[in-house]
């Protein structure tokens, strides 16, 4: 995969909204009702992720999940990335 320019991953990122982006890593913090919650919501993505073969890193903390995507293969954000936050938008949500 092609590493994106941060001129390009900025625009892409202005359309998903709770994104940011910290040098080569895009993170997002969702909270959700409770800390189960927030335990089904890593789950889901873990199954979207092992689909995409492309894996966030993943921190807890009671009722907030924070998610951190990069390609480590790629050295930098590639489409994988906003691809895969997408994909945790719409768990997100439900
Ligand atoms: C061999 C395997 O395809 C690679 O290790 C994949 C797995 N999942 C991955 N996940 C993420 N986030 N970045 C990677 O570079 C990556 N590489």
């Amino acid at each position: 995969m092609t590493v994106m320019s941060y001129t390009r991953a900025d625009a892409v990122l202005a359309r998903l909204p709770g994104w940011a982006r910290d040098g080569r890593v895009i993170t997002r913090t969702v909270e959700t009702a409770s800390f189960k919650e927030a335990v089904d919501l890593v789950v889901a993505v873990a199954e979207a992720a092992e689909e995409a073969n492309h894996h966030p890193d993943i921190d807890i903390r009671y009722n907030r999940v924070r998610f951190a995507l990069t390609s480590h293969d790629a050295g930098g954000l590639t489409e994988q990335d906003f691809s895969l936050a997408a994909k945790v938008d719409v768990l997100a949500a439900r």
